[in-house]
């Protein structure tokens, strides 16, 4: 049964007011195992998930640019593995770390260190993820690997791996929690309950979609870390959607649209943590609220996808017409085609990719040159010369500042999160 264990606090720091200081009774929520729970979930809301799950599917689908997504998705990572309190970390544009990372490809120094770190996140999150969506089976032990990649960068790369020991909770004074807004298991309860959690993980009891939102919901509410269990959580969505195979190749950006809406993602977890018997109706009307969260971000996420998919198309389309004839197969047909994954290119780079000669690519990125289409920089200490669809960095842009808009247009309604700056 699900309860709240009301517990003493006995205080162990010099806090600056008397209440700090002050020792007293604080709720710490107990929540059920999720093993055996017969989950109801009403006909609208399954259908709602139904719909979500299909959007996933398209998206994962969508040929021609499948692989751009998977291209740029990476820079999206950046909001997911940055500790929400890092102001320039997010508002780092994806410009920036795309020419920094062309830099450091290059075996040179970027100067630029906060992109540098950025990038450091971005390849902690993006090998955590692989890691445990590629192990065979998942457990308490991955997911401590997990942890111990995403914190290996942090500012207490200790913590990782490590699941607390001392009780934890969300808001109110930092001396006590006899004022949070929640306030986790205690730590001696916990090693069931993960458990539980990944077995879920690794198991199949309900469809995808359901099982990310519930494992991410029942990972935040145990909280097992002293820190980095936001960025653990939203790892686990990634992960959970990879293994069953819904989103094999792009796992839209489900929580920073959920990051977008703060008030409804805190109320759709605080809904989940239901109070009463295992099998009562109560748990899964919970629970509902949750899961039409979840989906109505998934959709939403989707949507802003599937339209920056189709800005994309458009603007390789013009591109085309301002080139006027390009022969099919031709270095240059090769190069509009891997230009939205790789908006940064070398000569060098550019004829691997294409698979041509440097002479022939060379001539190819010169005729997109004289189209306007790519442009010429010098990048990093070594000032690398290197070529840039700008016009691709501005549509990843605004998909960023169109997905940190609650209404997903930054003309209606600003940005609510730090992201980057609109291209002038
Ligand atoms: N009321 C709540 N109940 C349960 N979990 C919550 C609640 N409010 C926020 N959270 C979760 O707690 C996370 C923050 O936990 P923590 O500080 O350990 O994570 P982090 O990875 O260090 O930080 P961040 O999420 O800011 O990057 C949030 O990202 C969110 O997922």
């Amino acid at each position: 049964m699900a309860e709240h264990l009301q517990l003493r606090w006995e205080p162990h720091h010099d806090g600056l007011s008397r209440r700090d200081r002050a020792g007293g009774f604080y709720d710490a929520y107990l929540p059920d195992p999720l093993a055996g729970w017969d989950l109801t979930i009403p006909a609208d809301v399954a259908a709602d998930i139904a719909d979500a799950e299909a959007a996933v599917r398209a998206l994962n689908q969508r040929g021609t640019t499948h692989v751009s997504l998977e291209g740029l998705a990476r820079f999206l990572l950046r909001a997911e593995s940055v500790g929400s309190s890092r102001i320039e970390g997010l508002a780092a544009a994806s410009g920036r770390l795309a020419r920094a990372e062309t830099a450091l490809a290059l075996g040179g120094d970027p100067r630029d260190r906060v992109a540098v770190e950025i990038l450091g996140n971005i390849d902690a999150m993006d090998s955590a993820i692989t890691l445990a969506s590629e192990a065979p089976s998942f457990g308490l032990e991955e997911q401590l690997e997990v942890h111990r990649v995403l914190m290996e960068r942090s500012p207490t790369p200790e913590l990782g791996g490590q699941v607390r020991a001392v009780q934890n909770w969300i808001g109110g004074s930092s001396y006590n929690p006899c004022s949070a807004a929640f306030v986790p298991p205690p730590p001696e309860r916990l090693a069931p309950l993960l458990d539980d959690l990944f077995a879920y993980v690794d198991g199949d009891d309900h469809s995808p979609l359901v099982q990310a939102a519930i494992a991410h919901a029942q990972f935040e509410t145990l909280h097992p870390f002293a820190d980095g269990n936001g960025r653990a959580g939203r790892a686990l969505i990634h992960v959970v959607l990879r293994r069953r195979g819904l989103a094999p190749g792009f796992v839209p950006p489900i929580s920073l649209v959920l990051a977008t809406w703060p008030d409804d993602y805190v109320a759709g977890l605080s809904a989940f943590r239901h109070v009463g018997p295992r099998g009562g109706p109560g748990r899964s009307a919970g629970a509902v609220d949750w899961l039409r969260t979840f989906a109505t971000a998934t959709r939403r996420a989707c949507t802003d996808a599937e339209r920056y998919g189709d800005q994309l198309t458009e603007l390789t389309a013009r591109w085309r017409e301002t080139l006027g004839r390009v022969r099919a197969n031709s270095a240059t047909d090769r190069l509009l085609r891997v230009l939205p994954g790789v908006p940064i290119l070398t000569v060098e780079s550019a004829s691997r990719l294409v698979g041509r000669t440097r002479p022939r690519t060379a001539e190819a990125i010169n005729r997109l040159v004289d189209a306007g289409i790519l442009e010429q920089r010098n990048i990093g200490r070594e000032r690398y010369r290197v070529f840039e669809a700008r016009e691709i960095l501005e549509l990843f842009t605004g998909l960023e500042r169109a997905l940190a808009s609650p209404v997903g247009d930054t003309r209606l309604e600003p940005p609510n999160r730090p992201v980057p700056r609109r291209p002038r």
